[in-house]
C-alpha cells in the first residue's frame, strides 16, 4: 500500500488530482539534519531524518535544456523525477508549449524566461539556472507567482578569469592572427606591436567573483591592477579601485569587463568610450553580449585605436552550435569577422568540465532540496528559508509552505488554520512584496491535512501551498 507525499497547488483542481497519486518514496536523497543555522534539539538530531517526497516523485517532470551537465541529471534521476533532456535550447513558442506541464525547468544563459513564458508556466514550482547569470529569467515576475529560482554562483568563475588571462596574451602577442596564418600556410614571424604583458595595466569593471579572481591571477603575471566598480570593495593583493569608469579607461593597456546585465550596464562601453581608452589598448568582454557597442567597436578597432579585442558574449546567440548561425543572429557578423586580432568564443567562459560538473551538482541539489523539503537556500528570488529536517520518530508531521502576499494580518490567518494543531517549528522571511513561510505541524492525521491545505488556499494573500509529509 502506497501513499501520497505531498498537496500542492496554485489551483484546487490541481492539488486534488494529485491527491489522488500514489507513490512509494525513494529514499535516495539524504535531507540536511540540520545543516543550515538551526540548531536542533538533541533528542530529534540523533534520529535519522524522516525522507519528506512530494508526491509520487514520477510525476515531477523536469526538463533540462542547453546541455546541462551529467551531475545533474543523475541527482535528478535518483530522486525518481521524470527528467527530460535536450542538448540546444527552444524558440519562444516551443518553450511555451512544453512549460504548460513541467514542473521544474533547468537553463543555462540562452534560453529566455520571460514573462510571456512564465504566464504559461501553471505548474512550474522552481527554475534552476546552471550558469552564474540570472538575467535571461523574469525573477520579479517569477516571484510574484511563487516560482523559485537558484543559480551557481560562483563555480564557473575560476575558469573565466584563466580564460581572459590566456586572452590577455593571445592579444598581446597577435596569437589568433599568426595561428590563422599559419593553418592557410603562410609563414608571418614578426615583433611589431607584439608585447609582454609583465608591467602593463589591467583594468578591470565589475570586481565580482570573477574580476577578483582575475586580479589575482594577473598580478602574479606581473601586471598592474586597477579595478571601477560602483560599490566600495577590498583590493586585493595590490590591486587599487579607481572612482570611475573614465578613469580606468583612461589608464587601462587592458580593459575587461565582468559586470552582470543590467540597464545601467547596456552600451557601457560605446563609442564615448572607445575614445576614452588608451590608443592601441585591448578590450575583453566576457560579461554580457549587451554590454559593448559592437558598431563602435568595428570602427574603433577599423581606425586603429583598439588594437585587439576578444569577445565571448554577443547581444543575440545562436540557439545551438552550427554552421552560418552567428551570422544569422547577427547583421554586423561579418563585418566583426573580418578584423585582426580579434578572437572570437562562442560563449565558452565557463565551459569546462570542472565548472559544468560543480555546477550540475549544486543547482540539481538546491531543487531537489526545494522539491523534497521546501527550503529556499540558495534562491535569488526569494527569501532564504529552511527548517531543520522532520525526523523519522515524527511520523505524522507534515510541513507546511505557504508562499503568500507580504501583507499585515496573514501570519495571523496562517496560525490560527494551523492552531488546532501543535506548530512544531515555524519560520518565514519576506522579500519585497512575497512571503515564504514553513511550519512543520504534528499529529495530522491524512484526512486533516486535506483540511489544511484547503483552509490555507482560501486565503487570499496565497501564492502558493504545498504540504510534505
Ligand atoms: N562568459 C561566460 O561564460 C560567463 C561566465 C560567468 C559569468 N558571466 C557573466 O559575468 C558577469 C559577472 O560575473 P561575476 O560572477 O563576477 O558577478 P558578480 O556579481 O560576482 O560581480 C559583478 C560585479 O559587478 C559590479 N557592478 C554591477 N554594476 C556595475 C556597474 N554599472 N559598473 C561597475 N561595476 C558594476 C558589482 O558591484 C559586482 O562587484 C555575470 O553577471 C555573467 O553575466 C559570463
Ligand atoms: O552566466 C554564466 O554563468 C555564463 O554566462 C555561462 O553561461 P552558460 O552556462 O550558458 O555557458
Amino acid at each position: 500500500m502506497t501513499e501520497p507525499r505531498e498537496i500542492i497547488g496554485r489551483h484546487w483542481q490541481a492539488s486534488a488530482n494529485y491527491l489522488s497519486i500514489s507513490t512509494s518514496p525513494i529514499s535516495t536523497f539524504h535531507s540536511p539534519v540540520s545543516s543550515y543555522g538551526h540548531r536542533s534539539r538533541a533528542d530529534e538530531s540523533r534520529l535519522p531524518s524522516k525522507q519528506l517526497k512530494p508526491f509520487a516523485t514520477e510525476d515531477i517532470k523536469i526538463l533540462l535544456l542547453e546541455n546541462i551537465n551529467k551531475t545533474a541529471r543523475d541527482i535528478l534521476d535518483k530522486q525518481g523525477y521524470q527528467v527530460e533532456f535536450l542538448k540546444g535550447s527552444l524558440s519562444e513558442d516551443k518553450l511555451i508549449e512544453k512549460i504548460r506541464d513541467i514542473h521544474v525547468i533547468g537553463i543555462r544563459s540562452k534560453t529566455q524566461l520571460t514573462e510571456k513564458v512564465l504566464r504559461e508556466a501553471k505548474n512550474l514550482l522552481a527554475i534552476g539556472c546552471f550558469c552564474i547569470g540570472t538575467n535571461q529569467v523574469d525573477l520579479e515576475y517569477a516571484r510574484k507567482h511563487g516560482i523559485v529560482v537558484f543559480n551557481s554562483p560562483f563555480s564557473n568563475s575560476r575558469s573565466v578569469a584563466e580564460l581572459m588571462i590566456a586572452e590577455i596574451i593571445s592579444l598581446a602577442r597577435q596569437l589568433g592572427d599568426r595561428n590563422e596564418e599559419l593553418h592557410r600556410g603562410e609563414w608571418n614571424k614578426v615583433s611589431n606591436k607584439c608585447w609582454e604583458i609583465r608591467g602593463k595595466t589591467l583594468g578591470i569593471v565589475g570586481y565580482g567573483h570573477i574580476g577578483s579572481q582575475l586580479s589575482v591571477l594577473a598580478e602574479a603575471m606581473g601586471m598592474s591592477v586597477i579595478f571601477y566598480d560602483i560599490i566600495p570593495l577590498m583590493a586585493l593583493g595590490s590591486a587599487k579601485q579607481v572612482s570611475t569608469l573614465t578613469e580606468l579607461l583612461s589608464m587601462a593597456d587592458f580593459v575587461t569587463l565582468h559586470v552582470p546585465e543590467l540597464p545601467e550596464t547596456k552600451n557601457m562601453i560605446g563609442k564615448e568610450q572607445f575614445l576614452e581608452m588608451k590608443h592601441g589598448s585591448y578590450l575583453l568582454n566576457a560579461s554580457r553580449g549587451s554590454v559593448v557597442d559592437i558598431p563602435a567597436l568595428i570602427e574603433a578597432m577599423t581606425a586603429g585605436k583598439i588594437a585587439g579585442a576578444a569577445l565571448d558574449v554577443y547581444p543575440n546567440e545562436p540557439a545551438e552550435n552550427g554552421p552560418h548561425n552567428f551570422d544569422r543572429v547577427n547583421t554586423w557578423a561579418k563585418d566583426l569577422r573580418g578584423l585582426k586580432n580579434l578572437i572570437l568564443t562562442p560563449h565558452i567562459g565557463g565551459s569546462t568540465e570542472e565548472a559544468q560538473s560543480a555546477i550540475g551538482i549544486e543547482v540539481g541539489e538546491a531543487l531537489t532540496r526545494y522539491i523534497n523539503e521546501g527550503s529556499t537556500i540558495g534562491s535569488v528570488n526569494m527569501p532564504e528559508v529552511t527548517l531543520r529536517s522532520i525526523s523519522q520518530s515524527q511520523e505524522n508531521n507534515v510541513r507546511i509552505i505557504f508562499i503568500h502576499q507580504n501583507r499585515p494580518g496573514v501570519l495571523r490567518q496562517v496560525n490560527s488554520i494551523l492552531g488546532d494543531h501543535n506548530v512544531d517549528k515555524q519560520t518565514s522571511d519576506s522579500r519585497n512584496d512575497v512571503a515564504y513561510l514553513m511550519a512543520d505541524v504534528s499529529d495530522v492525521s491524512f484526512n486533516e491535512i486535506k483540511s489544511l491545505y484547503v483552509s490555507l488556499e482560501t486565503l487570499s494573500s496565497k501564492i502558493l501551498t504545498r504540504v510534505l509529509y
